[in-house]
């Protein structure tokens, strides 16, 4: 299997060009190739095939093999890599993804692609659809139990589950200790990924975030989106923020009018490899 290693801001990911590869087991090989110790090394899996309705196709798996319905930073990664491999020669691509079509503006720098502007798409606040158990409209700053301690959280979907925790300290958060409790509380049907967020000034917010099926990583693009969308509900932010994440910085803009949420950031390419799977993919 010919595979490329890219990130957006060190989440990383592996990509396959599944135009020209066939991966037999998707779930199983999500697991092996991010395997730091034995596999390549990653937060997971992401496939780029032919669509049907859009111009490309984007399938992510975490490091635990479930599939993701959506990833903000791989999105960024598979539009450099059409681009810059040549599957197409538009700035202005879309993507085919498990929470719908996303349309994504490429900026180049020498050649190559070096930002992406993503349309996110609405963020989704009714939790049967995020999805979290709840008889209320929206979940804003609710208290939620876990591990036998008190947070507030509000709930956003961007696709994909989000629940968004404000916190003075962020830093000295010991998140291995807490994430694993967010992420399989029984009210998340879906399990969640969980952001922990310091509001720095109404522009600017940190945030680390504890993945659902890959713990925590150095940066989570849905999970930006949805953290700035919390910050306006919560009438901690404005609608354009930079989100500080371990792995570097995030553009997020929700245009309120539209109530569609704009994420930019960069894209890059580490190295390409080969594999030979059979070898590893033993019963
Ligand atoms: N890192 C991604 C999100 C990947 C999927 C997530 N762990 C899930 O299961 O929903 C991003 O950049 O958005």
């Amino acid at each position: 299997m010919k595979f490329t290693k890219m990130n957006g801001l060190g989440n990383d990911y592996v990509y396959v060009n599944c135009l020209k590869e066939k991966v037999e087991d998707p779930n199983k090989t999500a697991i092996f190739v991010s395997n730091r110790n034995f596999g390549i090394g990653s937060d997971g899996l992401i496939l780029i095939k032919e669509s049907d309705v859009a111009d490309f196709k984007m399938d992510m798996y975490n490091a635990d093999g479930s599939q993701g319905e959506m990833c903000g930073n791989g999105i960024r990664c598979v539009a450099k890599y059409v681009y810059d491999y040549g599957l197409t020669d538009k700035t202005t691509v879309s993507i085919e993804t498990l929470a719908g079509i996303k349309y994504l503006d490429l900026y180049l720098k020498d050649g190559k692609v070096d930002t992406v502007k993503v349309n996110m798409g609405a963020p989704e606040l009714r939790p049967a659809f995020i999805p979290v158990v709840s008889d209320k409209e929206q979940l804003i700053n609710e208290p939620i139990e876990v591990n036998g301690t008190i947070y507030h959280m509000t709930c956003v979907s961007m696709g994909n589950p989000h629940a968004v925790v404000f916190m003075e300290d962020v830093k000295g958060l010991e998140i291995e200790k807490t994430g694993p409790y967010f992420e399989k509380h029984q009210v998340f049907q879906k399990r969640t990924n969980t952001e922990f967020v310091k509001v720095i000034d109404r522009n600017t917010l940190e945030m680390r975030v504890w993945e659902r099926g890959s713990d925590e990583t150095l940066a989570c693009g849905t999970g930006a989106c949805a953290t700035a969308v919390a910050a306006v509900l919560n009438g901690l932010a404005e609608d354009e923020v930079t989100v500080k994440l371990l792995g570097g910085d995030l553009k997020i803009f929700w245009d309120r009018k539209e109530n569609k949420v704009y994420m930019t950031g960069p894209a890059t390419t580490v190295f390409d490899g080969e594999i030979d799977l059979e070898k590893f993919l033993v019963e």
